[in-house]
């Protein structure tokens, strides 16, 4: 099944799956086995985070399940406490250590806290870290613009992923436009609206009927055609299973076109990044 995801490509050359696995409070064995579940249905792209306090469970369920080490794409993230440079290369050895990893294929900054900072020292330090072998590829999460262009002008890198909050209650065109203009891969961070009332949505309800699809299958497909690639969280095997079943089907023009038309609501929970501090 993993043969049928499509794979995105980096502006360094590596290559992401269209679609990856959330794992914001997937923890201990519970956890293991909900990521096993997924890596059998076919989920190759991980999320993970240093916050999140399961980087030993994803660690453990590569182990168990048996994929080869190269087909997979991990993930984790350095958190707004460990900007400082030195830091930032001791967590990111940390964050190794702790799923027992002696890569990851991606490292975003979480957050870029902008009163503290320091976050083009965060920058130079992954670069550094990419240099020595430890990263693949590095990102960002919740970089707005401004944040990017600083990265850009000081150190002429450009992040090969912003992870962001996306789904159609918070669609973000000119990020998404910023980003398409730098050749910036947008993921998308709870991308089912986690939980609200989006799979509720009338007019996706529609849409879904017509494609005899359930509307988190129409979201997410809604995401792949925009170029952004979504993470959704599931601790469910069935709708594990129906989230990545979105690559026998398209959204029309007009259909996309109603999805971005939905009325923004802004963030779901009030982390504007040009203010919200996350340590
Ligand atoms: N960089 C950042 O700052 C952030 C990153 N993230 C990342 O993004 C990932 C995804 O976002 P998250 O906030 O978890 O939310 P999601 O938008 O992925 O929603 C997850 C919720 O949707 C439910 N769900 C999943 N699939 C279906 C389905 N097919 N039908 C009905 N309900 C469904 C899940 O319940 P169930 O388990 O019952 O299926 C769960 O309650 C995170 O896990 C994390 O990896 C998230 C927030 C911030
Ligand atoms: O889950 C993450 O990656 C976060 O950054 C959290 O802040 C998350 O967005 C959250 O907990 C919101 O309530």
């Amino acid at each position: 099944m993993a043969n049928h995801i499509p794979k995105v490509v980096l502006n360094d050359g590596l290559k992401v799956p269209a679609i990856g696995f959330g794992t914001a409070w997937i923890k201990g064995t519970e956890g293991v086995q909900h990521l096993k579940t997924a890596l059998d249905l076919g989920y190759r792209l991980i999320d993970s985070a240093f916050n999140y306090e399961n980087e030993g469970v994803v660690g453990e369920a590569v182990r168990q399940g048996g994929v080869p080490r190269d087909q997979l794409f991990i993930t984790s993230k350095l958190p707004g406490r460990h900007h400082k440079y030195d830091e930032a290369i001791v967590t990111v050895q940390e964050s190794l250590y702790r799923a027992g990893l002696d890569y990851y294929d991606l490292y975003l900054i979480h957050w870029p806290n902008p009163k503290v900072n320091l976050y083009v020292e965060a920058w130079q330090a992954l670069i550094d870290a990419q240099k020595q072998g430890m990263i693949r590829s590095i990102g960002v999460s919740n970089f707005l613009p401004e944040h990017l262009d600083r990265l850009i002008q000081e150190t002429g890198v450009a992040p090969s992923i912003n992870q962001i909050e996306l789904h159609p209650y918070y669609n973000q065109a000119e990020q998404r436009a910023y980003h398409e203009k730098h050749g910036i891969i947008t993921e998308s961070w709870s991308p089912l609206g986690r939980g609200t009332d989006l799979l509720k949505n009338e007019q996706l309800g529609a849409i879904a009927t017509a494609h005899n699809k359930s509307i988190s299958q129409i979201v997410l497909r809604w995401h792949v055609q925009l170029g952004a690639v979504p993470i959704p969280r599931s601790a469910s095997e069935e709708h594990q299973r129906e989230n990545i079943n979105i690559f026998d089907f398209t959204l029309s023009d007009e259909e996309m076109k109603l999805i971005s038309d939905i009325p923004t609501t802004g963030p779901l929970w009030d982390q504007d990044p040009a203010v919200y501090e996350e340590f």
